[in-house]
């Protein structure tokens, strides 16, 4: 589905992303992961085509990201900002831009939307002040948003940002099955590599260069994370059930 070939990006004449290659198959859960400036959100701006490259290939479906995107197949959650409490709009007004450039009645939007909050649980908030709710149902509500034009791919960046544990386990939980029963390809931006892992099928590690591409599994090792992170890196263990310790074998002593 995403082609990227020997990938350039320049700012302010400073090498962001360097001699990227990569591609990403339909139907993927794919994380890309580095330490903080290592050109995450930058690739995925690629991607969404806002930032131009300064050298490389990047097709997606055969096209260029900008002819992508008109075609309105994606869905983007941006990183996550800190919603005005007082903001006078209900959830169910926030789901409704994403139908901005549809071409549906009034009627079948309403309908539809309705039909989107049902999906992300939050169909008994529609009426909510959308800045009252939530970190976690404000995230469920955009992600509503980004997805109700149907996209097939959707990118998300950083998306469980100050979402609680329970909360993001059930925000995982619904980016599988969307994945799982609508085909969405999902790109992630993420910090919580311990979180996604497991569903994920391929991690992307970027620190300017591409450092890793491939299973979740491998990347955990000392070199990969090193060479990614620096030699500093220490992994830490959420709990003994937690799928990095059972694939490891990780005993957890308290
Ligand atoms: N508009 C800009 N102007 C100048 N420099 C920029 C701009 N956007 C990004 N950069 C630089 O590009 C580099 C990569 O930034 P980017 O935001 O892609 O990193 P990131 O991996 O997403 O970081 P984080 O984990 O902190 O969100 C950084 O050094 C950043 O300072």
């Amino acid at each position: 589905m995403i082609k990227i070939e020997n990938l350039y990006v320049e700012i302010n004449s400073n090498t962001v992303l360097e001699d990227i290659s990569l591609e990403i198959k339909k139907g993927e859960i794919v994380a890309i992961v580095g330490p903080n400036g290592g050109g995450k959100t930058t690739l995925i701006k690629v991607i969404l085509g806002f930032i131009k490259p300064s050298k490389g290939v990047v097709l997606i479906e055969g096209k260029t990201p900008q002819e992508y995107v008109k075609s309105g197949k994606i869905g983007y959650l941006p990183q996550r900002s800190n919603y005005d409490r007082d903001f006078p709009v209900s959830a169910f007004d926030v789901v409704m831009f994403g139908l901005v450039n549809s071409k549906l009645s009034r009627k079948e939007k309403e309908k539809k939307v309705l039909e989107y909050l049902r999906y992300v649980g939050m169909e008994e908030f529609k009426d909510h002040p959308f800045g009252k709710l939530s970190g976690g149902q404000q995230q469920r509500v955009m992600i509503a948003r980004a997805v109700i034009c149907e996209p097939e791919l959707l990118i998300l960046d950083e998306p469980a940002t100050g979402v609680d544990v329970v909360a993001q386990e059930s925000f995982y939980e619904f980016i599988k099955k969307l994945n799982k029963e609508k085909g969405i390809t999902v790109i992630m931006v993420t910090h919580d590599i311990g979180a996604v892992g497991s569903f994920t099928t391929k991690v992307v590690g970027l620190n300017r260069k591409l450092h890793y591409l491939g299973e979740y599994v491998n990347f955990l090792s000392k070199e990969s994370l090193e060479k990614l992170y620096g030699s500093e890196v220490k992994l830490l263990i959420h709990s003994p059930e937690c799928f990095t310790c059972q694939y490891f074998n990780i005993e957890v002593k308290h």
